[in-house]
């Protein structure tokens, strides 16, 4: 709360002889709401009020940022009923209600509380690229200081609600088309701007807009309650496992048919209770997760900055590297793709240039645009060009000894700065590196596909990598607007080891007799984008069986064995590409139940001597998805065992975003916690001793669950391979 201890933020307030009073929110990075801002700005706004010598106020925040929104690190923090009160009636109250105007000048960022502020103000002045909107659902909660009343006023209730449900913000130039903000400016004029139309306002040259009692901007009643019953059925569809889009939708509601004042109580009553919610501590979990990832104990806490990175080169143009490619052009890299004939070659340039224009076709970009990104792309058969490149990537095929060879041409052709990246998703890089003698450059850049579109890069550190290559990667990964994990090297590494029980558990039941429909429905239902079967068609079986032997050769002793995918091969049926696998595929590439699937079950089964396990049959649900889910938590305890990632945290990132686990569960090890390690554990010990190695707790599981202990807590001893 702030009260003990060093202060959390503040703000500073100067009066000028025009007669403003400039309130500027100071609590860096993002100038955060916290309890000791919020009473700092309180206390200023009641000096500025009741001094003679101020006729408006403008409030603003340091170093080009307005602010970030109420700070996320106080959530769930115990305060009292007074504090609380304090902090949502000073909005309405303190400032749309004051005798003085107040006018916000935006720079950077108003997202979240910090929006909300600025709504309260009497007008908002804004730099065309500064950041607004309210985020609050993707932490689980709605916005609580007149967010979801205020915004439908300025905006109308349709944009409002995409605004809060996408938790996307606009632009301050988009701002001003929708009616949020009233005026945009350079940066160097903003405050001198802002000044002037509080002075206006004052002097009523401006108008004196309150925004909770504005209704010029909101449709009319009828058609605001199908707007409102449209987005109810859409969230309904969308995310029906979560209640928070629900809770804003019946606030706006509330305040649309009875008016702001009880929208307003709505509102803050649902915001309290949402904070509470196993939903938003996973939500917020997963927020500073993704923060948390990029700081790598040994590594980012070296002082090494990134050294500047303009051209890499991309070996082989196909669906990932053209991926990769792709994802480098849009934020302004120079690329050289490499291919070993001309065909291929252009296959790959045609590849990046759909990307852009499916990218162009959306709006996100211009022609000109696309075009200049296409300039920036260049071809090549040989390695003539590389020796000024920064950074290679390489994607070609994964095959030991052509990775082995391109790694030994690489070294003779590239600087000897250059970082050797390589795309593999499995092989162990040491192998992959072991014919060079600059080990100390390799990494591993795991993209997931389509590399353009998932957010996810694990980075992948041998024993020889340099601290300073992977420092290198962080800040291009971030500059391509991924999240990076990084990880130490094995096969697999983090996201494979953990992802391969999962459909592995899928074939065991399935052999055993579970409904494979029915396997798929449970588990989309408990939020996962598609059920394990569904996930195999689409990743085409020949990638799944080249992970399998990989699997098999490391890992035998856990590695379940299914016929089912070579029997279903036999037949041509190589999953979505073939139109056939676990499903068969219509002319739209959807996914319908195959009759015929039975046949091949059955064959599988006869072929390995497996019978229907009357006790599976029948399995209801929740005993579905913890067969399927405890033995990815079992080796996500080996993965952190064995030092492959630093925290149990960095799982969550790289199951939610390389996996698609549902974030509002915070991710695998963060779910497992919430049911408890004793609980796994005793299951997976019933289920080893009844069907074998598939199931066994490893030593870091059982450990855990004697003491009774979380499995996130921090692993001791010195097994780590960062
Ligand atoms: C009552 C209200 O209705 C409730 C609310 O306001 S809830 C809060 C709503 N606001 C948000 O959801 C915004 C969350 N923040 C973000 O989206 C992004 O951090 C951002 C767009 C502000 C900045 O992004 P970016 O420049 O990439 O920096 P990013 O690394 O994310 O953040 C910088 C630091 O600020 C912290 N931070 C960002 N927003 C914060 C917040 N609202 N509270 C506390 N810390 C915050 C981050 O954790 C990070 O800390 P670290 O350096 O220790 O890791």
């Amino acid at each position: 709360m702030g009260s003990e201890g060093r202060a959390k933020g503040t703000t500073a307030m100067e009066v000028g002889d025009d007669g403003v009073a400039v309130i500027t929110i100071v609590n860096p990075p993002v100038n955060a709401l916290s309890y000791d801002v919020i009473f700092s700005l309180v206390d200023n706004y009641n000096q500025a009020l009741g001094r003679d010598d101020v006729k408006a106020i403008v409030v603003t925040g340091r170093n080009g940022k307005f602010c970030g929104g109420f700070d996320i690190t106080a959530f769930g923090a115990p305060k009292g009923q007074k504090d609380d009160s304090r902090s949502v009636d000073f909005l309405t109250e303190i400032i749309e209600a004051a005798k003085k105007p107040s006018v916000a000048a935006i720079d950077g960022l108003a997202l979240g509380g910090g929006l909300e502020l600025a709504m309260a103000c009497h007008a908002r002045i804004s730099t065309a690229t500064a950041q607004l909107g309210l985020p609050e659902l993707q932490l689980g909660i709605i916005p609580g200081l007149g967010g979801t009343q205020r915004l439908p006023r300025l905006v109308g209730i349709t944009k409002s609600l995409e605004m809060m449900l996408t938790s996307k913000p606009i632009s301050g130039e988009q701002g001003s088309n929708y009616g949020l903000v009233d005026a945009v400016v350079l940066k160097d004029r903003l405050l001198e701007t802002a000044r002037r139309w509080a002075i206006d306002i004052s002097e009523y040259r401006k108008p004196w807009i309150a925004s909770l009692y504005r209704t010029d901007k909101l449709e009319p009643l009828g058609e605001a309650k199908e707007i409102i019953q449209f987005a109810r059925s859409q969230v309904l569809k969308q995310a029906p496992n979560v209640k928070h889009p629900r809770v804003c939708i019946d606030a706006v509601e509330e305040g649309i048919i009875s008016g702001p004042r009880a929208g307003y109580l709505k509102e803050a009553k649902g915001a309290r209770e949402l904070q509470q919610t196993l939903t938003s501590k996973s939500l917020v979990h997963f927020f500073f997760a993704q923060r948390g990832a990029s700081k790598v104990p040994g590594i980012t806490d070296r002082g090494l900055t990134p050294r500047s990175i303009h051209m890499v080169a991309v070996l082989g143009g196909g669906l990932m590297g053209s991926g990769i490619a792709t994802a480098l052009l849009l934020k302004n890299y120079t690329v050289i793709l490499k291919e070993v004939n001309q065909n291929y070659l252009q296959g790959g340039i045609s590849r990046i240039r759909a990307n852009l224009e499916s990218n162009a076709k959306k709006g996100r970009m211009t022609l000109t645009k696309l075009e200049k990104m296409i300039s920036s792309l260049k071809g090549v058969l040989d390695y003539d060009s590389f020796k000024d490149v920064d950074m290679v990537i390489e994607a070609a095929i994964e095959d030991v000894s052509l990775k082995q060879q391109i790694f030994a041409d690489l070294e003779k052709h590239c600087h000897p700065r250059c970082i050797l990246a390589s795309n593999t998703s499995t092989i162990d890089l040491n192998i992959i590196g072991e014919k060079i003698r600059c080990r100390d450059r390799v990494v591993g850049a795991h993209f997931f596909s389509p590399a353009h579109v998932m957010p996810l890069l694990e980075i992948v550190h041998t024993q020889h990598t340099s601290p300073q290559v992977v420092v290198d990667l962080l800040d291009v990964g971030k500059k391509m607007g991924k999240t990076p994990v990084v990880v130490g090297n094995c096969t697999g590494f983090a996201v494979n080891r953990i992802f391969f029980p999962y459909t592995q558990g899928a074939l065991f039941l399935v052999e055993r007799g579970v409904d494979a429909y029915r396997l798929d429905k449970v588990i989309a239902k408990f939020g996962m984008p598609m059920g394990p079967l569904r996930l195999l068609d689409l990743v085409g079986f020949g990638v799944s069986v080249a992970t399998g032997l990989q699997f098999i050769e490391k890992f035998p002793e856990r590695t379940y064995r299914s016929m089912i995918i070579p029997i279903l091969q036999e037949d041509k049926r190589n999953g979505e590409s073939t139109k056939r696998g676990f499903y068969m595929y219509d002319e739209k590439r959807r996914a319908n139940a195959d009759p015929e699937l039975q046949k091949y079950i059955e064959k599988a089964r006869n072929v390995s001597s497996i019978s229907i396990d009357s006790k599976l049959t029948s399995l209801p649900e929740k005993d579905i998805l913890e067969m399927i889910f405890f033995p990815v938590v079992n080796e996500a305890c080996r993965v952190l065992a064995e030092g492959i990632v630093a925290k149990a945290a960095d799982l969550d990132v790289a199951s939610i975003m390389g996996m698609g686990f549902p974030p509002y569960r915070g991710g695998i090890m963060f779910w497992a916690d919430s049911l408890g390690s004793k609980y796994i554990c005793s299951r997976l010990a019933e289920w080893s001793k009844a069907y074998g190695g598939f199931f066994r707790p490893c030593a870091y599981l059982v450990e855990r669950a004697s003491k009774g202990a979380l499995l996130s807590a921090p692993v001791g001893g010195s097994t780590a391979r960062l």
